[in-house]
């Protein structure tokens, strides 16, 4: 299992009248294989998310991947950390879903023919096969997250950063991509909306204000934000 450190991070961004802190000095240290955050609208748990692969830099503290510091060595970190969006537009860059995943799999299948048979194989895994001719823009909200996660996952990363990964699905998407993260052999951190998702983690933090106000058994954590959202 990987080992997520935050020491000693703070998070601020320049606004018109000065900076402005949006996460407060939190240190951390994430060992458990399902790990979910929760916590209100702007509190802080997509920058939390975004920390682990450098997609936010720390502006103060350190933050280490599987001992490696993410601000020194980002590529290595991004290689071991996988970052699915919420919109899976933001990352479905090539023109079909065939060549979506291949893009993924460059590093492990030099030859192109071969990388396009694995896309192939990678889609049937997922339960998309038939769609390697399909536009990426022509796929359903839960095609273009399952084909999003296939992509990120093709890549093989140690650890699965996944920021509302259902929040644009219909009931029976969201339980299939919920059920795909928590069954994955990875370290998985899932921001998340959806409160029965986060009960079946190991771990939830609830994020508030720019702050961990709560951390630890999902139950606790769970019913804790209930009573107080
Ligand atoms: N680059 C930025 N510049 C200015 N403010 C930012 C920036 N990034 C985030 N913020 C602000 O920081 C706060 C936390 O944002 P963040 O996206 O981490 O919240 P969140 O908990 O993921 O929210 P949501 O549940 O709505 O997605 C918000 O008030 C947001 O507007």
């Amino acid at each position: 299992m990987s080992d997520i450190r935050l020491e000693q991070v703070t998070v601020s961004v320049p606004t018109h009248d000065g900076d402005r802190q949006i996460l407060g000095e939190t240190s951390l240290h994430l060992t458990e294989r399902r790990v979910a955050l929760v916590g209100p609208n702007g509190s802080g748990k997509s920058t939390l998310a975004r920390l682990l692969n450098g997609l936010v830099p720390a502006t103060t503290g350190r933050v280490v991947v599987d001992g490696l510091d993410v601000a020194r060595q980002g590529r290595e970190v991004r290689r071991r950390v996988g970052f699915v969006f919420t919109d899976p537009a933001a990352q479905l860059v090539m023109p079909t879903a065939r060549e979506d995943v291949a893009l993924s799999l460059r590093r492990t299948h030099r030859d192109r023919a071969q990388r396009l048979a694995a896309a192939d194989r990678v889609l049937a895994d997922f339960g998309l096969d038939g769609f390697g001719d399909r536009s990426v823009h022509g796929l359903s909200g839960g095609e273009g997250q399952l084909l999003a996660l296939a992509g990120v996952l093709a890549t093989e990363p140690s650890v699965v950063v996944a920021d509302e990964p259902t929040t644009l699905l219909d009931l029976a998407n969201s339980r299939r991509i919920g059920d795909l993260l928590l069954s994955l052999p990875q370290q998985v951190v899932v921001v998340t909306h959806d409160l029965e998702l986060a009960a079946r983690c190991d771990r939830v933090l609830l994020v508030r204000a720019g702050r961990v106000e709560r951390d630890g058994e999902p139950a606790e954590v769970v019913e804790h934000y209930r009573a107080h959202a």
